[in-house]
């Protein structure tokens, strides 16, 4: 493509050199330029892409987009912010993928990743090639790939989604993350559908205020457009979790048609006589088209409200929801989250991916009801994230487990002890005597111990990193599986 021709997509940026110069590829990595490659500056949050433009020229690149003008010899596109041009360009340079593809991305706190699953089981049963992007994978059209964060990058996620539409996936099923809103990496695609679950504490390290972080969500509901368009495949629709406080703002935002979902007898989507067990949740589903009883396999009153999301979402794609039901039953359940490590041990072990208070609260919650021994609560914080959510994390662990043990969970470049402390400050405030918590900063050692302490009918919870098979310590990240190790701890155990 001329850089000329992506030029035009901006109509205040300065195009200074030829304008004729061929694009072959757009890169925003000088470690990855090819040549050919128009190379784009960010500013980024560690260091600033305009101060790597030199090695991209090396590399190859034929033409730069800045937010200054380099003294380089190429042609640059100035423009005013080089991460909405990267988005820009990128939708234009692979024909917006997204315009040809129903969309429906998930935000919100918490349920992002087990709603999407729901949607892309539901749309593929129901005959839609569907494509997932999200925390644990992207996959279509029989592939996987491996995901370095929840949302990708605008460049990488215009190239995914292009894939997408040449291998014939008809729908795409995304998380947006709240980093990703603020950072523009979904400016540019176009959603039909926008899904909110939750919003509760996390992120105030970067977002810094519980209203900034509201806002940042928020975006994605203002930016969704006319949900009562002439043409009806133009429709865009709020699906918006009427139980949780902000609802009222996500709804005052948007354009979009809205759909609610909760408890509440006013919701669109309402569920009733919800019953848990340890295997499972049964809950009564009201809707605009119907009723019906419905069976989870997964365990949770927090999962009754992914399934809700999941059911609004594909009610607006006309899917009956005798299929929607017969889809949500056959659920496993999502890798690493509330998922039984079984050895066919007398006592339960349960690996979820609670890594806020909320979340922790839930699945505590969720455990304790079917608990008829003690639980058993092992989990961290990340490093580097944060602080804020630590001592109410200690509280939550404190309030509902019997035993606590405080341990790492991906320190990155904090002192790992300093991070446990913030966690017991929790627990002191809740006033937890002494021989009702060990820290233990090594987490092998702490799953190994809580589970040797597992007495016939306890359930020990390993919380914080789910499907992660990973521990970074450090800026090093070694294998690490929570469900790996306790199914070791479990085979080695004296009692
Ligand atoms: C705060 C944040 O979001 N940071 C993201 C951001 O990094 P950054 O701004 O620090 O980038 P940088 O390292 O300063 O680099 C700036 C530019 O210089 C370029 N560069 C850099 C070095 C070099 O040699 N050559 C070069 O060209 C880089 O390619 C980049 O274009 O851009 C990077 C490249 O796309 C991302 O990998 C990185 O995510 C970091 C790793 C991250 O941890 N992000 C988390 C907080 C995040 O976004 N999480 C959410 C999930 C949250 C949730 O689940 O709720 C997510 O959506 O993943
Ligand atoms: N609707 C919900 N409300 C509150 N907690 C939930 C909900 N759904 C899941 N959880 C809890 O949060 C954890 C993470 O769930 P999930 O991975 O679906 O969320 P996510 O929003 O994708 O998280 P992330 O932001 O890390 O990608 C689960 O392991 C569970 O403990
Ligand atoms: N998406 C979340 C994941 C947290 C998972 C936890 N294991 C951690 O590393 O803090 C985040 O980036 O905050
Ligand atoms: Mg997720």
């Amino acid at each position: 493509m001329l850089l000329k021709q992506l030029a035009s997509k901006l109509i205040t940026a300065r195009l200074n050199g030829e304008p004729n110069t061929e694009c072959l590829n757009l890169q925003t990595d000088s470690r990855q330029v090819q040549p050919g490659d128009l190379f784009i500056c960010l500013p980024g949050h560690t260091v600033d892409g305009h101060e790597y433009a030199e090695k991209a020229v090396q590399a190859g690149a034929v033409a730069l987009v800045v937010e200054r003008l380099l003294d380089l010899p190429v042609p640059q596109l100035l423009v005013r912010d080089s991460r909405v041009a990267m988005a820009v360009l990128a939708d234009f340079f692979f024909d917006s993928p997204s315009q040809k593809m129903n969309m429906i991305g998930v935000t919100g706190t918490n349920g992002k990743t087990t709603t999407t699953y729901l949607i892309e089981k539901i749309m593929s049963d129901y005959g839609q090639n569907t494509g997932l992007i999200g925390t644990i994978q992207m996959r279509y059209d029989g592939r996987t790939y491996p995901m370095s964060g929840t949302t990708p990058e605008a460049l990488d996620l215009q190239r995914s989604l292009n894939d997408m539409v040449q291998s014939g996936t008809q729908c795409c099923v995304m998380e947006v993350s709240s980093h990703a809103l603020e950072q523009g990496r979904v400016k540019g695609t176009e959603f039909r559908t926008a899904v909110f679950t939750n919003l509760t504490q996390d992120h105030l390290d970067y977002h810094h205020s519980m209203e900034e972080y509201r806002a940042a969500k928020g975006l994605f509901f203002a930016r969704l457009g006319n949900g009562y368009a002439e043409e009806a495949s133009k429709r865009k629709f709020a699906v918006i979790n009427a139980d949780d406080p902000a609802a009222a703002y996500f709804i005052s935002v948007t354009a979009a048609e809205v759909i609610t979902y909760g408890m509440g007898d006013n919701a669109d989507v309402r569920a009733s006589q919800i019953s848990i067990t340890s295997q499972g949740t049964a809950f009564h589903v009201d809707t605009f088209a119907g009723s019906t009883d419905i069976s989870l396999r997964m365990v949770g009153k927090f999962n009754v409200y992914n399934a809700m999301a999941a059911i609004a979402a594909a009610l607006i794609e006309g899917i009956p929801l005798e299929e929607i039901k017969r889809s949500l039953e056959t659920v496993p359940g999502v890798d690493g989250r509330v998922e039984a490590v079984d050895e066919g041990q007398s006592f339960a072990v349960i690996v979820d991916y609670a890594h806020t208070p909320d979340g922790l609260e839930n699945v505590l919650r969720t455990v304790k009801e079917f608990a008829e021994g003690r639980v058993i609560c092992v989990f961290g914080c990340g490093g580097d994230r944060d602080r804020t959510k630590r001592p109410l994390m200690g509280k939550i662990a404190a309030k509902y487990s019997d035993i606590v043990f405080v341990t790492s969970d991906n320190p990155r470049t904090e002192d790992p002890d300093l991070i446990l402390k913030d966690i017991e400050q929790g627990l002191i405030e809740e006033s937890v005597p002494a021989d009702r918590y060990v820290m233990i900063v090594d987490r092998r050692q702490a799953i190994h111990e809580a589970i040797e302490m597992a007495s016939p009918a306890d359930v020990v919870l390993i919380a914080g990193k789910g499907h992660e098979t990973y521990q970074i310590i450090g800026t090093t990240k070694t294998d690490f599986d929570d469900r790996i190790v306790a199914k070791e701890a479990i085979r080695g155990k004296s009692n």
